[in-house]
């Protein structure tokens, strides 16, 4: 029978099914974080149980990390980081802490290593894990007690969700990216346009995209209620692994490469639902509400509620304009902002600080404006001052920070305060999200560092 990559995948993980149960799938890899382990932590104490396999599990601080030094002084990140930090201890999980080479957002850093590798299952304490569905992985964000069941057993009970293809057809035009093409995607299908499905982007656009830019787009899955987003592994995945230091090697590469390529769904095999996308249509897109399918091309305007014909969509986008303080009618290039983040597991490695440097290069932060660039990892830091892009930043007036979550949401340090208004090359612009009473502009990282020099939403092409 011809299946689909996912159903692959998840066949090669059944340890068992049974009528009326959920299937129960072997997990390859679990990621942990502060904030969704503790009390997964202390249920697996209380139970006096182990963690099953140390070996697959690495934890990480970044959520509640400062960008600017090593010591934590709010209270509760304190604690949170301060308990991850004993639990690691006490169960045998290698946590790479604030300050380490090896730190930094765990979407960011498993990638990276190489831990992230086509036909795996990864999960995580976390929405975003669907970030590692770029490989070809079948990867899913889990609830705290699901976190306790992974530690204890490495298996995770699961029912098939249903699937959905995004195919994207020609190529993005130039100067546009990955997160333009999500966004719009997201604007199209709306918020739970993906509800109860996992998402295979395809088509000759995504084939194009770099591993970093894939990663891009399967990280905003879960903002259209997606359980998981994948790109079926191919040449440009297999050149990224290669040589990272948890990749095969040798006899062992070569036979990885054999069942990667097996990977991708057989002809034949069907989705429940596609969306065909015209890749060359797709422009700078940036929102202007309190939820990511609240978005425009930038030479759009703030819709008003009234041009929205489902009753729910009107009064979402007539709140959100209260949150936002904007007026129906306003072109988005005359939207200011008094900050600019660039960073996150979303836009927060090497690409797209070279993308954001490439338009910064030679030009200043506007006046008024704050903004700060936040690797996402400790080695994608080190790269970009490797590369010099650390000079681009300070010279042009921004702030160059250590690896976390950081501006993406308020649990940290870099806040934003009531009223301010930023462009984000994050993936949530929920009311609070980066600081109570922020307002945010979710953009693209050229978008983000155009928008800095002018101090309004800016497309790299408007400037002189
Ligand atoms: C704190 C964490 C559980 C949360 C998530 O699940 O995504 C965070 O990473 C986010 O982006 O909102
Ligand atoms: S960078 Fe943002 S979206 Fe990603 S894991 Fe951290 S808080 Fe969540």
């Amino acid at each position: 029978m011809s299946r689909l990559m996912v159903e692959k995948i998840w066949d090669a993980h059944l340890v068992r099914r049974a009528d009326g149960e959920p299937d129960l799938l072997y997990v390859d890899l679990h990621l942990v974080h502060e904030v969704s382990s503790p009390q997964a932590f202390d249920g697996l104490r209380a139970a006096g149980r182990a963690v099953r396999r140390p070996d697959l599990t690495l934890a990480m601080e970044d959520h509640a990390v400062p960008t600017t030094g090593l010591s934590i002084v709010d209270p509760m990140s304190r604690t949170q980081v301060e308990a991850l930090r004993r639990n690691c201890a006490e169960f045998g999980v290698t946590l790479y802490q604030v300050g380490d080479l090896e730190q930094g957002i765990v979407h960011v850093v498993a990638p990276q290593r190489g831990l992230t590798q086509p036909g795996m299952t990864i999960v995580c304490g976390d929405s975003h894990t669907s970030t590692h569905g770029a490989f070809g992985t079948l990867a899913f964000g889990i609830g705290t007690s699901e976190v306790e069941h992974v530690l204890a057993t490495q298996t995770l009970p699961q029912r098939m969700p249903r699937t959905m293809a995004v195919r994207v057809g020609a190529e993005l035009p130039t100067g546009v990216t990955a997160k333009d093409l999500i966004l719009s995607v997201i604007a199209r299908v709306g918020v739970n346009g993906g509800a109860g499905h996992i998402v295979e982007y395809g088509g000759s656009a995504v084939r194009a995209l770099s591993m970093e830019a894939r990663m891009t787009l399967c990280n905003m899955s879960i903002e259209f209620g997606a359980r998981a987003g994948m790109v079926a592994p191919d040449d440009t995945t297999f050149a990224y692994l290669e040589g990272r230091p948890h990749a095969p090697t040798g006899a062992a590469w070569e036979r990885a490469l054999d069942r990667w390529r097996s990977l991708p769904g057989d002809a034949g095999a069907t989705f429940d639902r596609v969306v065909d996308v015209d890749g060359a249509a797709v422009t700078p897109f940036v929102t202007w509400g309190t939820n990511p399918a609240q978005a425009v091309p930038i030479d759009g305007r703030v819709p008003a509620p009234e041009e929205f014909t489902d009753p729910l969509a009107r009064s979402a986008a007539r709140q959100a304009l209260g949150y936002m303080d904007l007026r129906a009618g306003t072109a988005m290039r005359d939207i200011a902002v008094d900050t600019v983040f660039v960073g996150s597991c979303t836009n927060g490695r090497i690409e797209d600080l070279r993308a954001a440097a490439a338009v910064l290069r030679g030009r200043t932060v506007a006046d008024g404006v704050t903004m700060l660039v936040v690797p996402g990892s400790m080695r994608v830091r080190a790269q970009a001052e490797e590369e010099g892009l650390d000079t681009v930043f300070t010279r042009a007036g921004a702030q160059w920070r250590a690896a976390g979550c950081s501006m993406c949401l308020g649990m940290n340090p870099d806040r934003m305060p009531p009223g301010a208004r930023s462009a984000s090359t994050s993936n949530r612009n929920f009311e609070g999200r980066q600081g109570p009473g922020a307002r945010t502009h979710l953009v693209s990282p050229p978008v983000a560092a155009a928008t800095a020099v002018t101090g309004r939403l800016t497309a790299p092409a408007d400037l002189p």
